[in-house]
C-alpha cells in the first residue's frame, strides 16, 4: 500500500524518507530519558548515594532530549506534510488525467457525489497515511524494536518477559484488521451513495418543491444518511472490541515483566539493576508503540480507499489514438453498431449513413436509442460492436480532440460556467476575438436579451448558468456551436422552454448552426424535420426505416404512428392557444 502511494510522490519520495529518519531520531530522544532515569536510580538501587554533578548532567540530558524531541518531531512533521500534500497533488492530477481518458458517459454515470468524494475526501484521507502513519507510525514502531533488542543484551529472560504481551496484542490487532476489512466494502459503498444522494437532493430541490415531493425526497435523503450511519457504526462495532483489547495490552509491556521479573530477582536469576533498567525501557516503549498502533487502526480504511482509487484509475480507457482527423469528407456512417449501458443491449446493429452536407433526422419513441446513437458518435462511449466512421475514418482511430474539432454536439441542456457570457460562448473557439463572439451571439438570437442585461455579454452566467432563462441558456449554447463552426453538427432538438416566441428565435438560431453542415438532429417535434434529406426511424434499438417524410408516410407504420401523434399534439396546441381544449 505504501509503495503504491509513494509511486505518486515523485521527487518528494526522498522528503518522505527524510521525514521518517528525522522522526526516528526525534522518538529516540523521547525514549533516551528513561535510560538517564535508570542511571539516576541505579546508584540508589546499589545502596550508594547520588553525586550532585552526576545527577545534574543526567537531568540536563533529560531536558536536552525533551527539547530535541520537540524540534525534531516538528521538523519531521513539516517534511512529511510537504511530501504528503505534493503527493496528493500528483495523485489528483494523475486521477484527472486517467479520468479524462475514460468514456465521458461512464464518468457521468459514476455520479458527481461519488467522484467528488474520491477526488477530495478519499485523496485527503491518504494524507493521514503519508504525513503521519508512514513517517510517525514507522518511526514509532522502529524505536520499540531497537529497545527490545537492547533488552536482550541486558537480560534475555527479562527481555522475553517484556515481549510476552506483544503476541496477544498483535492477535487482537490482526483480528481487528480482518473484521474491519470485511465491513469496509459496505461502509464505503454507503458513503458513496450518501454523497450522490446529497448532491442529487440539492440539485433536484427545485423539482421536488414544484411537485410537492419534499417528503419523498427527504425520505431518500434520510434513508441514505441513516444507512451511512448504520454502516459506519457496524464497522466500528466489529472493530471496537479488538481495538480496546490491543490498546490495553500492547502498551503494557511490563505486564509479565513486573511480577515474574520480581520473582526472578528474588530467586537470584536476575539482578535488581537489570530489572530496573528493563522496567524503565518497558515504560519508554509503551507510548511509541501505542501511537504507532493508533495509525494501524486507520490502515484498513486507507487501504480500501486506495484500492477504490486504483480501480477507478484502472478502468478501461476510451479506445482512441493520437492520430488527427484524416477522413475524406464529413459524412457519418454507423455500421452495424451495437451497444449496452450495462447488461442489456440497447442498440442492436444500427446501420445508417449521413452524407456530407445532408440533414438526417433521428426519430422514434422515447427510449428507442436516439440519444445513445448521438452520444456514441461524439465518442462518450465505445461501441460494443460495429463501428462509427467520419469520412471513412473509424472514430477510434483518431484522438477525441480530433473528433471534437469535427463535431459540435448541442445537447438539450448545456452547462454554462460561472464566468461571463462572452467567455462561455468563447469556449466554442478559444482563439476567437470579442467581435467574432459578439457576431456568433447575434446569429444565435442572443442580441435582444443581452441588450436587456446591465453588463450585456459581460454578465456573469451564475452557477450552472442560473442567471439566464432556459431558452436563453440554449441560445448561448447555440452561439458556442456557431462560433465553433464544426463541419458536423449533432443537435438534440430542444423541447423544453418552447413558448411560441422562443421557438421562432430558436429555429432561426438553429438554422445558423446547421447551415452547410452534415447534421444529425434528434427530433422530438416531427413538424420541424419534414424537409430533412432523410429521416431515420428507430424502434427499440433497431432501424425500422430510412427515407424522406413522404416516403416514410407512405410505407413505414412506425413513422405513420409517430406522425399521427405529432399531428394530434399540434392540433391540441392550436386549440390550446385558441382557448378551446379538446
Ligand atoms: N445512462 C444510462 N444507463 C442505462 N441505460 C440507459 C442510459 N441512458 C439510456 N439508457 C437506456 O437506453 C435506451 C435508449 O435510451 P436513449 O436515451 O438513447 O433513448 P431516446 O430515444 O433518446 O429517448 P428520449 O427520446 O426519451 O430521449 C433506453 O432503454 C434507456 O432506458
Amino acid at each position: 500500500m505504501f509503495q503504491k502511494v509513494l509511486e505518486y510522490a515523485g521527487e518528494y519520495r526522498k522528503t518522505t524518507y527524510l521525514s521518517m529518519v528525522v522522526m526516528l531520531i526525534g522518538i529516540v530522544m523521547n525514549v533516551l530519558p528513561f535510560l538517564f532515569i535508570y542511571q539516576l536510580i541505579r546508584p540508589l538501587l546499589l545502596g550508594g548515594s547520588l553525586e550532585l554533578g552526576y545527577a545534574a548532567w543526567r537531568v540536563a540530558a533529560i531536558a536536552a532530549c525533551g527539547i530535541l524531541y520537540a524540534v525534531l518531531y516538528v521538523k519531521g512533521l513539516s517534511l512529511s506534510h510537504r511530501a504528503a500534500y505534493n503527493t496528493l497533488k500528483n495523485l489528483r492530477i494523475s486521477l484527472q488525467g486517467k479520468l479524462e481518458r475514460q468514456p465521458l458517459g461512464v464518468i457521468q454515470e459514476k455520479g458527481v457525489g461519488a467522484l467528488k468524494k474520491m477526488f477530495i475526501d478519499d485523496i485527503d484521507s491518504i494524507e493521514l497515511l503519508l504525513a503521519h502513519a508512514l513517517p510517525e507510525g514507522l518511526a514509532n514502531l522502529a524505536v520499540p524494536a531497537f529497545v527490545f533488542l537492547a533488552m536482550f543484551f541486558v537480560d534475555w529472560k527479562l527481555a522475553l518477559l517484556s515481549l510476552c504481551a506483544l503476541p496477544l496484542g498483535l492477535v487482537a490487532m490482526m483480528a481487528m484488521y480482518r473484521a474491519g476489512t470485511s465491513k469496509m466494502g459496505a461502509y464505503y459503498a454507503s458513503a458513496q451513495k450518501m454523497n450522490n444522494t446529497i448532491v442529487e437532493y440539492i440539485n433536484g430541490m427545485e423539482v421536488v418543491k414544484v411537485f410537492n415531493r419534499d417528503g419523498e425526497s427527504y425520505q431518500r435523503f434520510e434513508q441514505d444518511v441513516r444507512g451511512y450511519r448504520d454502516f459506519t457504526l457496524a464497522w466500528y462495532k466489529v472493530c471496537w472490541p479488538w481495538m480496546a483489547l490491543y490498546n490495553s495490552i500492547l502498551p503494557c509491556v511490563a505486564l509479565f515483566t513486573l511480577p515474574i521479573g520480581a520473582y526472578l530477582v528474588l530467586r537470584g536469576y536476575s539482578t535488581l539493576p537489570d530489572f530496573a533498567l528493563v522496567l524503565c525501557m518497558s515504560f519508554g516503549v509503551g507510548a511509541p508503540l501505542l501511537r504507532a498502533l493508533g495509525f494501524m487502526s486507520t490502515l484498513p480504511q486507507i487501504s480500501y480507499k486506495i484500492t477504490a482509487l486504483e480501480q477507478l484509475m484502472g478502468a478501461p480507457a476510451l479506445e482512441q489514438t493520437d492520430a488527427s482527423f484524416s477522413g475524406e469528407d464529413h459524412s457519418v456512417s454507423f455500421e452495424d453498431v451495437r451497444f449496452a449501458y450495462q447488461e442489456d443491449e440497447v442498440l442492436h446493429g444500427v446501420s445508417l449513413t449521413a452524407p456530407e452536407g445532408s440533414l438526417t433526422a433521428l426519430v422514434g419513441e422515447s427510449g428507442s436509442g436516439k440519444s445513445t446513437l448521438a452520444k456514441l458518435l461524439v465518442h462518450y462511449y465505445d461501441v460494443a460492436g460495429g463501428s462509427i466512421r467520419v469520412g471513412g475514418q473509424d472514430i477510434r482511430e483518431m484522438s477525441v480532440e480530433a473528433l471534437n474539432d469535427q463535431i459540435s454536439y448541442v445537447a438539450q441542456e448545456q452547462f454554462l460556467f460561472n464566468m461571463s457570457l462572452l467567455e462561455n460562448i468563447r469556449l466554442g473557439r478559444p482563439e476567437a476575438t470579442d467581435q467574432e463572439v459578439l457576431a456568433a451571439a447575434e446569429k444565435a438570437q442572443c442580441g435582444e436579451f443581452l441588450a436587456r442585461l446591465e453588463h450585456g455579454i459581460h454578465t456573469m452566467a451564475g452557477d450552472g448558468g442560473k442567471m439566464l432563462s432556459g431558452g436563453e441558456r440554449q441560445r448561448i449554447s447555440l452561439a458556442r456551436a456557431i462560433l465553433k463552426n464544426a463541419p458536423i453538427v449533432v443537435l438534440d432538438e430542444a423541447t423544453a422552454f418552447m413558448d411560441p416566441e422562443n421557438e421562432e428565435k430558436m429555429n432561426e438560431a438553429i438554422a445558423e448552426v446547421i447551415r452547410d453542415k452534415t447534421v444529425l438532429v434528434i427530433a422530438h417535434r416531427l413538424h420541424s424535420i419534414v424537409n430533412a434529406d432523410q429521416i431515420c426511424v428507430l424502434e427499440q434499438g433497431t432501424v425500422a426505416d430510412v427515407g424522406t417524410h413522404e416516403e416514410l408516410l407512405g410505407r413505414c407504420p412506425a413513422y405513420q404512428k409517430l406522425w399521427q401523434a405529432a399531428e394530434d399534439s399540434a392540433q391540441w396546441g392550436v386549440n390550446q392557444r385558441g382557448g378551446a381544449v379538446q
